[in-house]
């Protein structure tokens, strides 16, 4: 892991493609699962990972160059496992730009994920709706997304390009798969969740805190359905290296577009609403899973 300037001076840690081949290494040496999927666990969701069996579980601060969960409701665990005979592995927790980490190390496990063999990858997160038809504890399929922090220079594929990973000026019109996105919705409406499942688009904000009622209204105006702080960078470099990503997001909280609400969101009410939808989410995960297990058996 080295520590290199960007355009601006400013100080920043990123990883060689030896780094990642490394970290690769040293985790299929110490696990017979060769997983095609991975799941990330946003906060208070790691829950994910227990419907797996023949669990194998890595903490972040034994695997090399993996950076530490500083976020409260994230494990900071890999676990490895089988999901109706699909290998998969999960990330308990994951890490964000105002843990002070670089994009660079909060997309480590992607680019690791990638050499292992992964395919597919599902991230999950907490969000604020910003659509006002949302309700918490909905459950939004993200359709696409708004990278705020990118805009502003803040972008996980800033600096020199590894063309082993992926082209340097990748497209993101199609950064969420539409075919990942229909399954989901069919085994959701199996599930008999249609009366709290949404789509939407995602913003991620670099947090910490939660937003100002003139930023939640900018917005609503610009098209965005939820607000959080994480994601984005994640599946910006899953698309790069040619991963199919899936995000589903849990809308824990609605944010105030409106002055004269008192009510205020605070982190331990996002972990709460994470806990009484972790179950659900879970269901679902596991089901698409297996599904997408199936139509592997069937096309091969
Ligand atoms: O890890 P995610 O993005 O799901 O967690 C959200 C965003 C912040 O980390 C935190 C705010 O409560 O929840
Ligand atoms: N930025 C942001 N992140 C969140 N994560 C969960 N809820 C929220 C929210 O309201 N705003």
């Amino acid at each position: 892991v080295h520590v290199r300037k960007t355009a601006c001076q400013i100080d920043i840690t990123c990883c060689s493609f030896e780094d990642y081949k490394l970290t690769t290494e040293w985790l299929l040496n110490q696990t017979r699962h060769r997983p095609k999927v991975a799941v990330i666990c946003s906060s208070g969701l790691g829950l994910l990972a227990d419907a797996a069996s023949n669990k194998q579980t890595f903490r972040y601060q034994d695997i090399p160059n993996f950076p530490v969960s500083t976020a409260p409701g994230h494990e900071g665990c890999l676990v490895f496992g089988t999901v109706d005979g699909a290998a998969c592995v999960f990330m308990q927790g994951h890490f964000h730009l105002y843990e002070g980490y670089s994009l660079c190390q909060v997309t480590l496990p992607v680019r690791i994920f990638k050499l292992m063999g992964v395919e597919s990858i599902i991230v999950t997160n907490a969000s604020g709706g910003i659509c006002p038809d949302f309700k918490v504890g909905d459950i939004m399929i993200i359709k696409d997304h708004i990278n705020l922090p990118g805009f502003a220079g803040q972008h996980p594929l800033c600096g020199p390009n590894d063309e082993r990973f992926g082209t340097r000026f990748p497209s993101m019109s199609d950064a969420y798969s539409k075919d990942l996105r229909r399954l989901v919705s069919e085994v959701a409406c199996e599930l008999d969740y249609s009366s709290f499942l949404r789509e939407g688009v995602y913003c991620m904000v670099s947090g910490p805190n939660f937003e100002t009622i003139a930023e939640a209204r900018m917005l609503l105006v610009l098209g965005c359905d939820s607000v959080g702080m994480s994601t984005v960078p994640e599946v910006t470099v899953a698309k790069h290296c040619g991963l199919r990503v899936l995000g589903l997001s849990l809308i824990t909280n609605m944010v105030s577009l409106d002055y004269s609400r008192e009510e205020k969101v605070n982190h331990d009410d996002v972990l709460h609403i994470c806990k009484t939808r972790a179950k659900l989410l879970q269901k679902l995960v596991t089901e698409l899973i297996c599904r997408l297990q199936q139509q592997n058996i069937n096309t091969n």
